[in-house]
């Protein structure tokens, strides 16, 4: 089966159609991680991108559940150079994408379709399975919205509040999107966890007298988080709070500071990151938009630099017991340099 992606700059490579024949659109991003592609694809920050692999070679170990960070794919569709016919485990990427009437293509020229994007910044795509039309496809990515029009959060955030129990403290959890594996680092620290939707009034999240208030990874635009933005604002200080992600830039907003799209993003799982001691962790990373270094206010200590661009991972608010990362220090998948640092330090300070 043929597939052609399309980008809105004007270009279209045909290769092979993975899943099942349809079309999407949505922003092509790239990420250089040599496995983890199902944490990948299953990352609910994903939702209204494509996703392309730039390692030549993914799907050698199938498809297992247990890699899940959600109940499913989330990505709008793959991209990949190959995809292993011949995995060690059952079913390939391949037939779960035809199972789940998912969309990909393959055999396509990864590496330059990355190029052009690092040079070019991230464009629109279109992608059709089954057809090999170019204009087509380039004519819908053109159409397609820009990622920062689309309201995503509440297509991936729990629609009901929902508690794992612990005899640890209590954490509020603001779910703009959770990786499982958040929830379970949490959890390996005795947490007792309060998951809310996104829309959670900051009354509602007081009422369950939370030790801290932690907000999650998300897709899309940051500013879209209003109402975590609104909680943040209203309850730093009252509570301790802790970001993730989309949760650095939500509190960053809150705090009267910016946020802004990045030409191409940081998406992997060997982005560098200087802690503010000198010492650098290597972490999982996927994000396109940043915190604006110059519109945080006094008070801010920036924790942890991105050692390729210098832009902020990391930040805290002592007088105000917060702190967060741009980074996933829950690394899944990924390396876990950061892990104990982040979880444990963050848990063990809370009061
Ligand atoms: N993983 C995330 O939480 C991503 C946050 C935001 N959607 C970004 O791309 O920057």
């Amino acid at each position: 089966m043929k597939a052609v992606l399309g980008l809105e700059d004007g270009t279209f490579v045909v290769g092979s159609g993975v899943g099942v024949e349809g079309i999407c659109s949505g922003e092509l991003v790239f990420s250089t991680q040599m496995t983890g592609y199902m944490e990948a694809l299953t990352d609910p920050s994903y939702a209204g991108q494509i996703l392309m692999f730039t390692y030549p070679l993914i799907g050698n170990y199938g498809v297992d559940h247990q890699n899940f960070e959600s109940s499913g794919v989330r990505a709008r569709a793959l991209v990949a150079r190959e995809i292993s016919r011949t995995p060690t485990t059952k079913p390939s990427v391949a037939e779960y994408f035809e199972e789940n009437g998912l969309l990909g293509i393959s055999d396509v020229d990864t590496r330059n379709l990355t190029i052009k994007t690092r040079t070019v910044g991230t464009l629109r795509a279109s992608l059709i399975v089954g057809s090999d039309d170019g204009d087509e496809a380039v004519r819908c990515a053109r159409a397609a919205p820009p990622l920062s029009d689309l309201d995503l959060i509440a297509s991936v955030s729990c629609r009901e509040p929902y508690r794992i129990s612990g005899p640890g403290k209590r954490i509020a959890v603001i779910d703009l999107g959770v990786k499982r594996q958040i929830l379970a680092s949490l959890r390996q620290r005795d947490a007792d966890i309060l998951v809310f939707p996104h829309t959670a009034a900051p009354d509602e999240v007081m009422a369950a007298e939370p030790d801290a208030l932690f907000i999650t990874n998300g897709p899309g635009d940051p500013r879209k988080a209003v109402d975590a933005i609104r909680c943040v604002r209203e309850l730093a200080g009252a509570v301790p709070v802790i970001g993730i992600c989309m949760g650095i830039q939500v509190v960053a907003l809150a705090l009267g500071g910016e946020t802004y799209k990045m030409k191409f993003g940081h998406r992997g799982t060997n982005q560098p990151v200087r802690y503010r001691d000198g010492s650098i962790a290597i972490t999982t990373q996927n994000h396109g938009f940043a915190v604006d270094e110059e519109t945080l206010p006094e008070g801010c200590v920036v924790s942890y630099r991105n050692v390729n661009d210098g832009t902020v991972e990391g930040f805290e608010v002592p007088d105000l017991n917060i702190t967060c990362v741009q980074f996933h220090p829950e690394a899944h998948g990924g390396p876990r340099d950061t892990e104990m640092h982040f979880f444990d330090r963050v848990y063990r300070g809370i009061p």
